[in-house]
């Protein structure tokens, strides 16, 4: 009997000028009531816009989240259940986006994402990294509904979350050759397809990375459909297989080790480098070329994390998620392994 292999895309993506309000027309008319996980600061950015487009022909609930702790996604989505929402909207970065998509899953609703900022490939994924679950690695939740990205919002986000995004993408590069290598080596299954679609999202902004890097609005708008295109290829694999392989592990890694010092792009793109070399990819130097020309970390120093942390989370980065083999094996990299790769590639 062949195996089923079910796929949830977003119905709609939208990506333009001043496309917030279109959010009003995308919920199905039989949504009355919904609610708008939103921060403090991002609320102003665009939440107040979503409530108010939202609020003449329906009830719109809103939260301002402080963490994406899951003890609080845990409170929103008992609160989501009372009101009785049948929609939830994310209005912010990946804390607003990961909680909404959480209380959408547990209340059953609809969820709709809407970034404003392009750090990181979940916007248009089911993955949530919420924190406190015991584990640095992403849930599966809810694939949004819709993507609503109004770059004109996005462009205007600081410049280091802008281009945690470009970091998050690159690290794709190492992903798809973990996750090809575990299918030779461990027969895990592979998704060509899915594997190259996030493959293209990397490659696709390493070509624009000074279009990109220029902060520009047609910039960001190559980087929001790289990142959207990465989220669908997480959909078709049904994990995140295909854009996470040791250079997360390494970040989530630093996490623990060192946790936030830095941003989920930005450690990606350091374990890149490393895992690039590892693979035994020479492109490891053309990477950490672009990487340093468009202002990411590239060494220990630049990310503020001292040497000892990178070489430790190095060491521990394989017993994160020992289920997802990858090029750190099944035993990982000796202390001294680790200093060296880190030596040979400039980061510490
Ligand atoms: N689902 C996934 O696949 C992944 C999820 N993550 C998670 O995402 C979170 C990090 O996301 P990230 O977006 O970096 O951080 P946050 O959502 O925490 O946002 C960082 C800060 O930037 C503010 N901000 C967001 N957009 C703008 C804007 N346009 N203008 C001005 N300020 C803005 C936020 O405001 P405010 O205070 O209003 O929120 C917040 O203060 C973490 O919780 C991480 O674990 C990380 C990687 C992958
Ligand atoms: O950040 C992610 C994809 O870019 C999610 O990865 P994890 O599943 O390893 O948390
Ligand atoms: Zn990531």
């Amino acid at each position: 009997m062949q195996s089923v292999h079910e796929i949830t895309l977003p119905l709609k993506v939208i990506v333009g000028h001043r496309v917030v309000e279109k959010v009003s027309e995308i919920l199905p008319p039989s949504v009355r009531k919904v609610g708008i996980v939103t921060g403090e600061l991002t609320y102003e950015v665009a939440g107040r816009r979503v409530e108010e487009a939202l609020s003449p022909e329906r009830k719109v609930v809103v939260w301002k989240t402080p963490n994406a702790m899951v003890d609080s996604a845990v409170a929103l989505a008992g609160r989501a259940r009372e009101e009785g929402v049948e929609a939830v909207v994310g209005v912010g970065g990946g804390k607003a986006i990961d909680v909404a998509k959480y209380v959408a899953k547990e209340t059953g609703s609809l969820m709709i994402s809407i970034p404003t900022t392009p750090s990181h490939d979940g916007i248009a994924s089911p993955f949530a990294s919420l924190k406190g679950t015991g584990k640095p690695t992403s849930i599966y939740t809810k694939t949004p509904y819709a993507v609503i990205a109004d770059v004109e919002i996005i462009a205007k986000a600081p410049r280091r979350l802008i281009m945690a995004g470009f970091g998050d993408l690159v690290g794709k590069l190492v992903a798809v050759k973990d996750w090809a290598l575990a299918h030779r080596l461990k027969g895990e299954y592979y998704g060509d397809y899915a594997a190259q679609l996030a493959l293209m999202s990397a490659k696709h902004v390493l070509k624009y990375h000074e279009l990109i890097a220029s902060g520009s609005v047609e910039g960001v708008r190559i980087l929001v459909e790289a990142l959207v295109s990465s989220g669908v290829a997480m959909c078709i694999a049904g994990s995140s297989r295909p854009a996470s392989g040791s250079e997360h592990l390494f970040s989530h890694a630093l996490d623990i080790v060192a946790p936030g010092r830095a941003l989920h792009g930005e450690q990606i793109a350091l374990g890149t480098i490393m895992m690039l070399y590892l693979h035994g990819d020479s492109s490891w130097r053309r990477v950490r070329r672009i990487l340093r020309k468009v202002g990411l970390p590239t060494s220990a120093r630049e990310i503020g994390i001292e040497p000892e942390k990178i070489v430790e989370a190095l060491t521990i980065a394989h017993t994160i998620r020992p289920e997802r083999y990858t090029i750190l094996g099944e035993n990982g990299l000796t202390r001294e392994a680790a200093y060296r790769l880190a030596r040979e590639t400039g980061v510490i």
